[in-house]
Order: structure tokens, then sequence, then C-alpha cells
């Protein structure tokens, strides 16, 4: 199926080669190797997580219960408490199996990760959009990445801080890392709040649903209809319109819940953590695993679905322990295609806009 796949729907991505603008690659079986050795999982690999408030003390709760690591890094300027936050994990560690937690805000203790989160940046308030603190969190990012850089040069990152696009396009500027190992959990979130809303729509478990969100992590998010299948059905052969301004039935609705996902929560916490501590242990996994598994995260994505310039955006991406392998070009249709080009250029005006 891979094979197959691998032909006829993806092309070639962007591990450890850089495209030239004027002449894009041909066609090539990337990561190959890994894509044979599916399912081989390397263990005991160090996770740094950087930035240790609700969104980096959520992925590790889940990292350390999902036995993703026995050496969990956390890194932080506020010692004190990730050493308290530390040691509060410790106590139960004979649950977890999970052998080392190192509390630091000293960069060389990252030294050797196989993996970096970064969570480190600013909640947007409740009337702004996750492009609304770009600048902030990029001067924050600007800060931190030195020793990121210095002793973790071969890590694969992970970036969750807002607005996420934005930011990774950031980190892999600032650091020149290779695309396929700097990448952000993106639109997998917002898939896994799409999948939630059909299926309580449908009446059915989340896990029936197949289906996925690109483009930006935020508001000009791409719901792809086209791809939505519940128990083996495509929702767009039995409803053409689907999603679209005809559609009577108003799915597009679904849309909205999901681009108010975290809104929603955020208004009464002010700020959401669980669902991005799981999917942060979901991306990581499927990375460790080596499992092929097709996520919809970001990286940049020049030269895929006809995108021209360099941008960071969500479209799913088969996951195997050396990043992502590939892109999975999704046949759209006019209306998603549209949308696409919306979130395009949205993100680029962002990437203009922020200086660093
Ligand atoms: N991509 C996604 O799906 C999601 C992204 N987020 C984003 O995650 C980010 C973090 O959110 P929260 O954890 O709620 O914020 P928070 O304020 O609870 O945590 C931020 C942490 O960063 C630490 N920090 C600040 N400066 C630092 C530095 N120079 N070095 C190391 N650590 C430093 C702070 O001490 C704090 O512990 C925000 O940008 C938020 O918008 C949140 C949820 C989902
Ligand atoms: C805050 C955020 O980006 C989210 O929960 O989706």
């Amino acid at each position: 199926m891979l094979a197959q796949w691998s032909h006829r729907c993806m092309t070639r991505f962007v591990c450890k080669r850089e495209f030239s603008d004027e002449c894009p690659p041909p066609p090539t079986k990337f990561q190959t190797k890994h894509l044979k050795e599916i399912g081989k999982r390397q263990h005991d690999e160090k996770i740094s997580v950087v930035g240790v408030g609700q969104v980096g003390i959520a992925c590790s709760a889940f990292i350390l219960q999902r036995r993703l690591t026995n050496h969990l890094v956390f890194m932080d300027i506020r010692k004190d408490w990730i050493k308290a936050e530390a040691l509060d994990f410790l106590h139960a560690s004979s649950t977890t199996g999970s052998q080392k937690i190192t509390a630091t805000v000293d960069g060389k203790e990252m030294a050797g990760s196989k993996y970096v989160v970064i969570t480190t940046g600013l909640r947007p308030t409740k009337d702004q959009s996750r492009l609304d603190v770009a600048q902030k969190t990029t001067d924050m990012i600007v800060k931190i990445m030195p020793p990121l850089l210095e002793y973790c040069p071969n890590a694969t990152f992970i970036v969750v801080s807002n607005p996420a696009d934005v930011i990774t396009w950031l980190i892999q500027k600032l650091g020149k890392l290779p695309k396929h190992r700097c990448l952000s959990t993106g639109c997998h979130l917002d898939s896994l709040r799409f999948r939630y809303f059909i299926s309580k729509r449908l009446g059915v478990a989340p896990s029936a649903v197949e289906g996925y969100i690109i483009g930006e992590h935020g508001n000009s998010s791409v719901p792809v209809w086209s791809s939505v299948m519940v128990g083996g059905i495509a929702l767009l052969r039995i409803m053409p319109d689907i999603g679209t301004e005809s559609d009577k039935e108003k799915w597009s609705k679904v849309h909205e819940q999901v681009v108010k996902g975290a809104s929603t929560v955020s208004s009464i916490k002010t700020y959401t953590n669980w669902a991005i501590g799981m999917t942060v242990s979901d991306v990581i996994s499927a990375l460790k695993d080596n499992s092929g598994r097709i996520l919809s995260v970001a990286t940049d994505v020049q030269g895929f679905m006809g995108i021209e310039d360099s941008v960071v955006l969500s479209l799913p991406c088969i996951l195997t322990s050396d990043g992502i392998a590939q892109v999975v070009e999704l046949p759209l249709t006019d209306f998603e295609k549209d949308m696409l080009k919306k979130s395009v250029d949205t993100l680029i005006k962002a990437q203009c806009s922020i200086k660093f």
C-alpha cells in the first residue's frame, strides 16, 4: 500500500538535501530505508522539554506515562519550580519505569537529546489570535535557541510555541535546520479535534473517523472534507457539497468548532494543555516507533501542493525515526484548494512580519 502511494500520491521530501528554487528535484523514493524498517523502535532516547509551564508539564506527563524516554530534561528559567515538578513525577517513577528527570536552567544538560520539545512562548489572550503574539514569542525564541542548537545539533525539534507555524519557520531559519527534523505538531491537534467533533455529530467513536485539517494551526486552517472517512465511507461521496456554503446540513460548523476549540477551553482555564500534551506525545511516539503513521504536522512545504514559497504549514506527513519521510499530496477539491491558498498567504504575510 505504502509503496503504491509513494509512486501515485506522494512526492519526494526534504531530508538531507535542499531544493534549488530554479530546479526542483525529480520525484524520488526518499527515506526508503526507514519506510522499509517501519516498526523498529529506538529505545532510551533523551527528550528535552524547553519551557515547563502548563503545556510543557502536560507534554511531560504523557511522555512519561507512554514510557517514551528514560531521561527527560526540563529546561526553564524557573529553577526551583521545575525541580519541584521533577520531584513530583519521580515520586511515582516506579509506575512508569522512567530512570531520570533533570531540571535545569543550563542548556548543557540537554546535550545529546534525540527530541527537543519547544513550548516557550506567550499564550494569546481572549481577544488575540495566535498570530497576534508572533513578535513577542519570536523575541523569546531568538534568546533560547543558541544553546539548543549548540548542544542538540542532531535532535528532532518539535515546536509547540504559538504561532506554531511561524515559530517553526523562524527556528528552521535561525538554526539552518533540515526541514524533516524541525517540525510542529501543527494541525495534528486540529485534526484530532476535527475527528472528535465529527464523531460527536454522528454518534460514533472518534477513532472511527479519519480526516485531516491542513494549513495554519489557527484561524485559516483548512478542513479537508474530501479526506474524511467514517467506517470506510467517504462523507464526500454521500454529501458532495459537505462543508461548502451550499451545504444545507452546515457541516462547516464542525470546522468552526475546531477553530474555536482552543478559545472555548482557554476562555475558562486561560490556557489549553492536556490535548496538546497528548498530541506532542503522540507525535514523539510516531517518530520513535518509526511508525510510518501519517499525521498532519507542519514543516516548510515549499514545492508541495503547488506551493512555490518557503512557508511552514501542515500537510499530512509520513513519520519515521528520522523525522518526516514524505509529504502526502492530498487531491483537494477546488473549494479546499482556495482555502489552502488563503492559509498560505496568511502565513507568508505573518512570516514576513516578524523581526529577528
Ligand atoms: N501548538 C499548540 O497546539 C499549542 C500551543 N500552545 C502554546 O504553548 C506556549 C506555552 O503555553 P503555556 O505553557 O500555557 O505557557 P506558560 O506561561 O504556562 O509556560 C511558559 C513557560 O516558559 C518558561 N520560559 C519563559 N522564558 C523562558 C526561557 N527563556 N527559557 C526557558 N523557559 C522559559 C516560563 O517560565 C514558563 O514556565 C504558548 O505559546 C501557547 O500559545 C499552547 C497550547 C497548544
Ligand atoms: C492554544 C492552542 O494553540 C491550542 O490549544 O490549539
